[in-house]
């Protein structure tokens, strides 16, 4: 890589500001997957090793701007204290004088995590004056959080203009084994895109249709292209901002000769719930007061038979909701085809790692990255600007 890495920089007795990704999934307050967590421990321990005093940042979720208490990240600070085996101090807040305080007290090879830096209006509009804040606190920037990489805000990219700043390892292997698998990817390519933040996944169609050979669509997203035909879909997901846009996709992957794969059946269910009532129905057949929250018996198959046939699979987005035992059957089926494939297999998103996780196939995978927007715009060709912004070699 052309960035600079903690490698390259003295860290030793130096306050070292980490951006990570602990933007791990939660149920009633608990982790339910800390892959995220573990894959920062190589960075953190580099650096307490050293000497360096260690201030992490993180997001969780999407607060917009404000405080939300689901959301702090104390859960995270617990759950990284029994990782390293030491102790982590915990600020409530992410800038400001009781930060600096606590700072002040750090000594050599000490952990504090800041609080969410999503609680303050700054943090995603690249506020200059919060990225300022944040790099008071520090002599060095380093950015760990791969998979947030694609967004310029204030703690991923403003920050990096105040400081000297570099790549962690976990930053540094992503970009590499990525890289790798993309630069000549092994053909048939078949890329798997589900999840539910709609226009972040409609956005990268366009340009896997021009690198894909097989495009399989699941999860939240699929509803958006049911719709754009004219079918009913109840009370499903959808970005009505993008009808005319998807039914473009299909035409542009015929032309190009790719395989563009949609449901053909799907699990409808009468609740958001463990003990909803729920039925399998052809796509066209969506009834009106009900929910799309899973891939149907046919669909499975036939995906499971496109990824058993591809040597280079990558995969973002769980094809239902996975975390619900009625609605996991689309999500398993896929991380059992993927399990199963010689293919070289990439899975990426923090709730596609969850999920793998979930169904304990996640040694069968040749990597699980912890970016899933990060990995599908690094796919892209995209230039990420969590990473763009650090100092180069
Ligand atoms: N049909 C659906 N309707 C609602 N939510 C869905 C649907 N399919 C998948 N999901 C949800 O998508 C979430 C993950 O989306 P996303 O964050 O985009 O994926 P990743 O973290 O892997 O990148 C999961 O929590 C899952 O419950
Ligand atoms: O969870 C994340 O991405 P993912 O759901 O694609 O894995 C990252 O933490 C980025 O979060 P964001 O999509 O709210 O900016
Ligand atoms: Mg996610």
């Amino acid at each position: 890589m052309s960035k600079k890495s903690i490698r390259d920089v003295e860290v030793s007795g130096k306050r070292v500001f980490v951006r990570v990704d602990f933007n791990v999934p939660l149920e009633n307050g608990k982790i339910t997957d800390d892959t995220r967590i573990r894959e920062t421990l190589p960075t953190i321990r580099y650096l307490t090793e050293r000497g360096a005093k260690v201030i992490l940042a993180s997001h969780m979720g999407r607060p917009k701007g404000q405080v939300v208490e689901e959301l702090r990240l104390t859960p995270a600070a617990e759950r990284l204290s029994e990782l390293l085996g030491k102790p982590v101090a915990k600020a409530n807040e992410a800038i400001g004088d009781a930060v600096k305080a606590q700072v002040a007290k750090l000594k050599d090879g000490d952990v504090l995590l800041l609080e969410n830096v999503r609680f303050y209006p700054g943090e995603e509009k690249n506020d200059p004056e919060l990225a300022k804040a944040f790099a008071e606190l520090a002599d060095l920037y380093v950015n760990d959080a791969f998979g947030a990489a694609h967004r310029a805000h204030a703690s991923t990219e403003g920050i990096a203009h105040h400081l000297p700043a570099v790549s962690g390892l976990l930053m540094e292997k992503e970009l590499e084994v990525l890289g790798k698998a993309l630069n000549h990817p092994d053909r048939p390519f078949t890329a798997i895109v589900g999840g539910a933040k709609v226009k972040d996944k409609i956005a990268v169609i366009e340009k896997l249709i021009e690198i894909a050979d097989n495009i399989i669509i699941g999860g939240g997203l699929s509803y958006t292209f049911f719709k754009a035909k004219g079918y009913e879909i109840g009370k499903s997901l959808v970005d009505n901002d993008r009808l005319e846009l998807v039914l473009e996709f299909e035409r542009k992957a015929k032309e190009k000769g790719v395989n563009f794969l949609l449901p053909v059946d799907v699990v409808v269910g009468d609740a958001f719930s463990a003990d909803a009532n729920t039925k399998v129905v052809p796509v066209d057949a969506i009834p009106a007061d009900w929910e799309a929250f899973d891939i149907g018996p046919k669909t499975r198959e036939l995906y499971a038979r496109t990824i058993a046939e591809s040597k280079l699979i990558v995969w973002n987005g769980p094809m239902g909701v996975f975390e619900l035992e009625p609605y996991k059957n689309g999500t398993k089926a896929v991380a059992e085809a993927c399990a199963a494939t010689s293919g070289y297999t990439v899975i990426g998103g923090g709730d596609s790692a969850a999920a793998v996780e979930k169904f304990q196939l996640g040694d069968k995978m040749d990597h699980i990255s912890t970016g899933g927007g990060a990995s599908l715009e690094f796919m892209e060709g995209k230039a990420l600007p969590g990473v763009v912004a650090l100092n180069d070699k």
